[in-house]
């Protein structure tokens, strides 16, 4: 008995020690990055010989312009952390992962390391593709500053890791690329170091390997000696394994803190860019003609988007504002339908219907339609408006031919947050509730509902006659 309670003790103050969002302050630092800006050279115009050279020189031309990557980085990373890095394609996160593992130098600024850190950042570095996978574990351990007693202590469990065991002298390049990266992988999580830098390691690898590096995630989470930062696209990732994240837009911190916020400002600056993007597409296509029709679009109906006018990340007490843009010359008699596509639980949530009259258009040419939809319905979501712009088939009432559909880029996604919303339902806890009664209060209030009914039920002729 004393026993079970020592060990549940044990366990108790294991969980204790993990680092979570409100404890991590406790913790030492162990990554310290400050005011860190890095920039690159990028050549411009080549000077072709010495006299070029001299030419540009004298003019002042310096035949290179200075990309800016990071600027002004800030921020620690403490013991015991999962700490995930967002950001946009270029926004410069692997530029951040290769100045903290000293692969580059920053311009200015500095990175202090406390621990051993073990990068995971690119494959192939560290490994020679004409050794075997054997020679490449040791090879890469003594990249990463291991003796070759340390080696031989973790060589076992790499192996077993990364599933190897049959193919360790084999040379890499007969490794499929799969086999490459658990490999790799498995040298970095295995080589016991202090802190972990990975860089969109969950994109690789076949499912099953993805399951153990979940479950590797998942334990590794759990221990407050080690520390992992991880770059990744995957918001799932970040909101399951993260103690906390950061988000890096055009080399500057934009949102650093607990997940959920970080993770919410990273969909949202995607909605933002993504409709920008669409929005600069449909000018240039407006003014340069189309040569091709995206998705869903025709020579009939050459223009049709819908795209958010207020913000596209709501609560449910707002009401969201959306406008219709299209181009359609033939007839004028044509409706739009509006679908509701519910994207993280699947599904249509919501249709206008193909013929509805408030959806009814008369002005042919090119226009822009504006709609409000108020939100007090739903629960936190993400959610896609997908239109078609549709003409009625002579002489059916019902049926209608689909001109043009709104798709991809040309559809509008928006998203709820509310902190209210809590659960996981599509229709939130204001809108519907579901109450705890008595036994009792159950039965009274059905017997009543089964008077009403017969009540009901029962003609007032055959009332009269009861009475
Ligand atoms: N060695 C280099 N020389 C010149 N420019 C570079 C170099 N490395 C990165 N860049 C530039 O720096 C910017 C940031 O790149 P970086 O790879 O850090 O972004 P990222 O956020 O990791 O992107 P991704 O998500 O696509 O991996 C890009 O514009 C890239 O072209």
């Amino acid at each position: 008995m004393t026993q079970a309670i020592e060990q549940h003790d044990a366990a108790a103050d294991e969980a204790a020690q993990v680092v979570t969002i409100d404890n991590y302050m406790e913790q030492p630092v162990v990554l310290d990055v400050n005011h860190v800006e890095k920039w690159f050279k990028l050549p411009t115009e080549q000077a072709s010989g010495l006299k070029q050279a001299f030419i540009n020189w004298t003019k002042g031309i310096k035949g290179y312009k200075k990309q800016q990557v990071l600027k002004d980085v800030t921020f620690q990373v403490h013991r015991g952390e999962f700490f995930g890095i967002v950001g946009r394609n270029g926004g410069g996160k692997s530029t951040l992962l290769k100045i903290i593992s000293q692969i580059y130098y920053p311009n200015s600024g500095s990175v202090h390391v406390e621990g051993k850190l073990v990068p995971f950042i690119e494959l192939g570095v560290g490994f020679n593709p004409e050794l075997t996978g054997r020679e490449n574990v040791y090879l890469n351990g003594a990249l990463l500053g291991f003796t070759p007693e340390e080696v031989d202590a973790m060589y076992d469990d790499i192996v077993e890791f990364a599933e190897l065991e049959d193919f360790m002298d084999q040379k890499l390049k007969n490794y499929s690329s799969g086999m490459q990266v658990r490999l790799a992988f498995s040298v970095a999580i295995k080589a016991q170091g202090d802190i972990l830098v990975l860089d969109e390691v969950l994109a690789v690898g076949d499912e099953a390997f993805q399951r153990k590096c979940d479950d590797y995630f998942t334990k590794v989470r759990q221990d407050p000696t080690k520390t992992v930062i991880l770059v990744t696209h995957d918001m799932s990732a970040v909101k399951r394994y993260c103690t906390r994240a950061m988000f890096i837009r055009n080399g500057e911190v934009a949102a650093i803190g607990d997940r959920e916020t970080v993770s919410e400002s990273y969909t949202l600056a995607n909605l933002e860019a993504a409709q920008e993007e669409n929005e600069r597409k449909q000018q240039e296509a407006l003014a340069h003609g189309r040569e091709e029709y995206p998705n869903g679009l025709n020579e009939r109906c050459p223009l049709l988007r819908t795209y958010g006018v207020s913000p596209l990340m709501l609560t449910s007490d707002d009401v969201f504002r959306f406008a219709v843009e299209y181009d359609f010359d033939e007839t004028d008699d044509f409706y739009l339908a509006i679908a509701l596509h519910d994207i993280r639980r699947g599904g249509i949530t919501f249709d206008t219907g193909a013929r509805n009259p408030q959806m009814h258009l008369t002005k042919p040419g090119h226009h822009t339609v504006y709609f409000e939809m108020p939100l007090d319905l739903f629960n936190n979501g993400e959610f896609r408006l997908i239109t078609s712009l549709r003409t009625p088939i002579p002489g059916d009432d019902a049926m209608t031919d689909a001109v043009a559909v709104a798709l991809d880029d040309n559809a509008c996604t928006f998203v709820i947050r509310d902190p209210r919303n809590t659960n996981y339902a599509l229709i939130n806890n204001r809108a519907l509730s579901i109450t705890p009664i008595s036994e009792q209060e159950a039965e009274a209030a059905a017997a009543e509902q089964r008077a009403h009914e017969h009540a009901s039920a029962t003609t007032p002729a055959q009332k009269h006659t009861a009475q």
